[in-house]
C-alpha cells in the first residue's frame, strides 16, 4: 500500500478550513505549519475582493495524507470551494511508499531549534533560517529526529563544546543525527556506529543529504572486534553515546578505550535516578559531571583522565 501527500500554502486564515474540507473529503491526516514565521506579507493572490491592499496576513504549509487512489484535483477544488477560496490552490504531491507508519507520524515533525545557529530540518521543511546551520534530516525508522530531550541535550553539548577540527565517535547514531551535525559544527572526522543497519542505513543516505564529505564521516554496524582493535585505541577526541543507562554501562570499556587522553565522554539517554550509577562506572576513566538535564533525562559529560 502507499499514499499520497499534498502539500501547499495559503494564508493563514484559510489554511484551518482547507484543512477541515480535506478531512472530511478523506485525508488521513493534515498538518498547518507556520511556512513563514516571524514574517508578514501584504495582501495575496488569495485576498477576497474587496479586501484591502494593506491587509496583514501570514503564510501557511499545509500538508495532507491520502490514499493513493484519492481523486487529488477533485479534492483540492472542492477544499477551495468549502473554504471560499476564489480559485484553487497550487499544489505539489509526494508518493510515500508502504515503509511503515513510523515515517507518516514523523512528518508531523516541524523545523527544531537547537541554538541560535543550529537547527534541525525535516526534508519535508523549508529551512526557516537559511543563514543557519542547517541540518536537513529525514530519520527514516531510525530514531533521532531531534525532538527528543535526550538528543536536544547531546546537540546543544556539540553546539556548546566543539572547536573544530576534533575526531568524534557517536555511538548508538540511529538517524546519524550528532555525527553529523558534529561534522557541520566542524568535526574533522565523524564516525557513527549502530547495533541496528537500519539505522546505518538511514544515516549514510542523512549524511548524503546534508554534503558531508565522504572522507570525513563514516557509519558502520556495531561490532565488538572493529572497537577493540588496538589501531582504534584512544583515537576519539569526543565520543557521545545517547543509548540508556544499561547498554551504556555494559559498553564503558569500549568507549573509554575509543577516548583520548584528555578527550570528552558525553551520555545521555538516562534518567535522573540512573546518573549515579552510570557515572559512578565512567568515573574511574572520566572526571564526570551532570552536564544537562530536560524533561527529567540526563546529559553526563566526563574529561578522560
Ligand atoms: C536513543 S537512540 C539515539 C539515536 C541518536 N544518536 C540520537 O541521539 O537521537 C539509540 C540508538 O542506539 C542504538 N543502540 C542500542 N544499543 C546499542 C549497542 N549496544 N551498540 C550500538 N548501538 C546501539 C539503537 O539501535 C539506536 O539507534
Amino acid at each position: 500500500m502507499s499514499w499520497i501527500s499534498l502539500t501547499l500554502e495559503t494564508d493563514d486564515t484559510h489554511a484551518e478550513a482547507l484543512s477541515d474540507a480535506m478531512l472530511e473529503l478523506g485525508a488521513l491526516s493534515t498538518d498547518i505549519h507556520d511556512a513563514a514565521a516571524g514574517t508578514e506579507r501584504e495582501q495575496s493572490l488569495f485576498d477576497e475582493p474587496g479586501e484591502s491592499a494593506g491587509e496583514i496576513w501570514s503564510v501557511s504549509e499545509l500538508t495532507a495524507l491520502f490514499e493513493a487512489d484519492a481523486d487529488i484535483t477533485s479534492i483540492v477544488q472542492a477544499a477551495a470551494q468549502a473554504a471560499q477560496l476564489p480559485i484553487p490552490p497550487v499544489y505539489h504531491l509526494t508518493h510515500v511508499e508502504e515503509q511503515d507508519w513510523v515515517r507518516i507520524t514523523q512528518s508531523q515533525f516541524d523545523p527544531i531549534q537547537i541554538s541560535s545557529r543550529l537547527w534541525i530540518v525535516p526534508t519535508w521543511h523549508r529551512a526557516p533560517d537559511p543563514a543557519a546551520i542547517n541540518l536537513t534530516l529525514d530519520p527514516g525508522l531510525a530514531f533521532g529526529t531531534g525532538s527528543h530531550p535526550t538528543t536536544k541535550l547531546c546537540l546543544a553539548w556539540l553546539d556548546e563544546n566543539l572547536q573544530g577540527g576534533e575526531d568524534v565517535l557517536d555511538y548508538g547514531c540511529g538517524s546519524g543525527i550528532l555525527a553529523i551535525a558534529a561534522s557541520k559544527l566542524g568535526a574533522h572526522h565523524a564516525v557513527g556506529v549502530d547495533i541496528d543497519a537500519q539505522a546505518v542505513a538511514a544515516s549514510r543516505e542523512n549524511a548524503m543529504l546534508n554534503q558531508c564529505d565522504e572522507t570525513e564521516m563514516e557509519f558502520h554496524t556495531a561490532h565488538f572486534a572493529t572497537w577493540t582493535d588496538p589501531a582504534r585505541e584512544a583515537w576519539a577526541d569526543v565520543v557521545v553515546a545517547n543509548i540508556l543507562a544499561n547498554p551504556l554501562i555494559m559498553l564503558a570499556p569500549i568507549l573509554m578505550r575509543a577516548t583520548r587522553q584528555g578527550g570528552h565522554i558525553v551520555l545521555s539517554g538516562i534518567l535522573m535516578e540512573q546518573a549515579e550509577e552510570v557515572s559512578h562506572v565512567y568515573q574511574q576513566w572520566f572526571n564526570m559531571h551532570i552536564a544537562g538535564v530536560r524533561e527529567g533525562w540526563v546529559l553526563l559529560a566526563g574529561t578522560r583522565k
